[in-house]
């Protein structure tokens, strides 16, 4: 079966640093994958590849067996792909609803005014946020921004998600809720990417992981056996059990 993302050979430099130097890796549709590496190790850089932020230097990324490494961010973003950034980026002087208006009206079947609000509402439900539209973006909690963000993500009805440390900074009942959020999207049909620093997430969700270190990959495999290899602790110097 084809897989719903692959990478091969995949590389970016920033002038004389390789960022990510000839990654290979695939998706399978439906799983969520972890995608894992000490700081610096490149995993923004490779969701900035596959989201089309950034150019590959080399290499060939394919999504559902349809080649758009190289293809705009809003190409790629119609043909499924979305994403939430490591830092939210929200426009804190709108409303909640407004927030996500903004996302559907760029989306590949755009839609806005009185047609969007049960859209905006049913988006804003799916993420725990419903009823709060009218809410002023400025005032939201930490969790609760980065819960508009996923709404924001979602508003493009995408097949495949990428989450940039989307659990980082939660106490642990919000990062409970997080997960359980992110296993309710793949019951939705979604696949998932997700670069993350929580351990204890990325046990809790992810089916497989690929683990980067100074570019490269270093480890891929179902979570438990990667998260042993011995080039994966090296990696982490102990990071992994803290
Ligand atoms: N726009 C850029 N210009 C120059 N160097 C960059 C740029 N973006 C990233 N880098 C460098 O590329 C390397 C990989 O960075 P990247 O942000 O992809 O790592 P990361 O694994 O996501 O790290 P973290 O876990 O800290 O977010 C780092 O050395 C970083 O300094």
């Amino acid at each position: 079966m084809t897989a719903l993302l692959e990478l091969r050979n995949v590389t970016k430099r920033f002038g004389g640093l390789v960022a990510v130097n000839g990654l290979s890796f695939s998706l399978a549709r439906g799983e969520i994958a972890g995608l894992l590496g000490p700081n610096g190790s490149g995993k923004t850089t490779a969701l900035n590849m596959i989201s089309g932020l950034l150019l590959p230097n080399g290499g060939e990324i394919d999504l559902a067996g349809q080649a758009i490494g190289g293809l705009p961010a809003d190409r790629i973003a119609h043909r499924g792909v979305a994403r939430t950034f490591q830092l939210v980026r929200a426009l804190p002087s709108l409303s909640v609803g407004e927030n996500v208006l903004a996302a559907l009206a760029f989306r590949r079947h755009p839609l806005w005014g009185p047609a969007a609000e049960p859209e905006i509402e049913r988006l804003l439900a799916s993420v725990g946020l419903g009823g709060r539209a009218r809410q002023s973006a400025a005032s939201l909690t930490y969790i609760d921004l980065k819960r508009m963000e996923l709404a924001r993500a979602l508003a493009a009805d995408p097949t495949l998600l990428l989450l940039d440390e989307w659990l980082a900074g939660l106490n642990p009942t919000e990062l409970r809720d997080g997960i359980d959020l992110i296993l309710s999207l793949r019951d939705r049909g979604m696949t998932v990417l997700l670069v993350e620093h929580v351990m204890d997430a990325v046990r809790a969700l992810c089916d497989r992981c690929v683990v980067m270190n100074t570019g490269s990959l270093i480890a891929e495999g179902p979570t438990e056996d990667v998260l042993r290899h011995p080039e994966v602790v090296r990696a982490y110097l102990g990071d992994l059990h803290a």
